[in-house]
C-alpha cells in the first residue's frame, strides 16, 4: 500500500477531458496555419465563438467553480500542468515513483515554442513549479512556492519527448526544499531548486 496522496489525474475515456483535447489540438492548428488562415478568419472566429457561448451557458457560477476547482480531485483534473480537463494543460503526464519521487513526460509542440525548434524558458519553470509542488504533496509536506531557481544548461526541443521529475529534498519548520530537471534524450536541459513555504494560515482560511 502506498500511503502517499495521489498527484495523478484520473484518465477519463470521453467527457471534458474529450473536449480539452480537442480544444487543444485547435490552440495548435491556429499556431501551426498562422497567416494561411486570414482569409476564412471572420468565419472561423465566429464558429469558435458560438462553442465558447454554447458552453458559457451550461458554466456554474466563477465563484462556485474557483472552490470546486481547488477540491483534492478536482484540482488534479483541472490545473494548468496536468489537468486532463483544463485545455491550457500540455498535458503533463505525471507518474508517481516508488520512493515518493515524481515523474512527467510530455511532448510540446509549436504553442509552446521560444527559440526556433524549442521550449519557452517559461514553460519550463511551469513544468518544474508544478512537479516540485506535487513531489512535495506526495511526501506529505507541502507549501507555497516562494523561490525557484531555474539553470538552463541547454535548448530544449520540441516535438520531442521531455522527461520531467521532482524530489523533495529537506523539511526545515515550515521552509521546504524541492529540486527537479527537465530532460531530453538522456540529457538534462534544465534543472530547478525550489524553497516552498507552509503558509501560517492556509490559502483563503
Ligand atoms: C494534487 C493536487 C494537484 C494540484 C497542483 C499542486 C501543485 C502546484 C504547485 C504550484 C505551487 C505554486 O505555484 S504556488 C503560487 C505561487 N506562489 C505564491 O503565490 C506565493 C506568494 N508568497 C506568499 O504567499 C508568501 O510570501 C509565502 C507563503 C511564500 C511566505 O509567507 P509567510 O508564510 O508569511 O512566510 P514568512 O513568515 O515571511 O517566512 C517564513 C520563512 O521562509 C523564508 N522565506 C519566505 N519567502 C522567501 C523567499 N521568497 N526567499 C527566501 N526565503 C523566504 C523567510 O525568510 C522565513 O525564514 P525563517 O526566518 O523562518 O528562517
Amino acid at each position: 500500500m502506498n500511503p502517499s496522496p495521489a498527484v495523478t489525474a484520473p484518465v477519463q475515456q470521453g467527457g471534458v477531458q474529450d473536449v480539452a483535447a480537442a480544444a487543444r489540438r485547435v490552440v495548435d492548428a491556429i499556431v501551426r496555419a498562422g497567416d494561411a488562415i486570414a482569409a476564412q478568419s471572420g468565419d472561423l472566429a465566429t464558429a469558435l465563438h458560438g462553442v465558447a457561448d454554447r458552453i458559457d451557458l451550461a458554466a456554474p457560477p466563477l465563484a462556485e467553480r474557483m472552490t470546486t476547482m481547488w477540491l483534492p480531485v478536482d484540482s488534479r483534473l483541472h490545473n494548468p500542468v496536468n489537468g486532463l480537463e483544463n485545455p491550457l494543460a500540455p498535458p503533463l503526464e505525471i507518474t508517481e515513483g516508488a520512493d515518493g519521487d515524481v515523474a512527467g513526460s510530455v511532448t510540446l509542440g509549436l504553442p509552446y515554442q521560444g527559440p526556433p525548434g524549442h521550449v519557452h524558458g517559461g514553460i519550463s519553470a511551469l513544468l518544474l513549479d508544478h512537479v516540485l509542488g506535487l513531489a512535495n504533496i506526495r511526501a506529505g509536506n507541502s507549501g507555497m512556492t516562494a523561490r525557484l531557481a531555474l539553470t538552463y544548461h541547454r535548448p530544449l526541443p520540441l516535438f520531442e519527448e521531455l522527461s520531467v521529475t521532482g524530489r523533495q529534498a529537506s523539511v526545515d519548520g515550515r521552509k521546504i526544499h524541492a529540486t527537479g530537471t527537465i530532460s531530453a534524450d538522456g540529457h538534462v536541459a534544465v534543472s530547478a531548486e525550489g524553497l516552498f513555504v507552509r503558509p501560517r494560515a492556509e490559502p483563503g482560511r
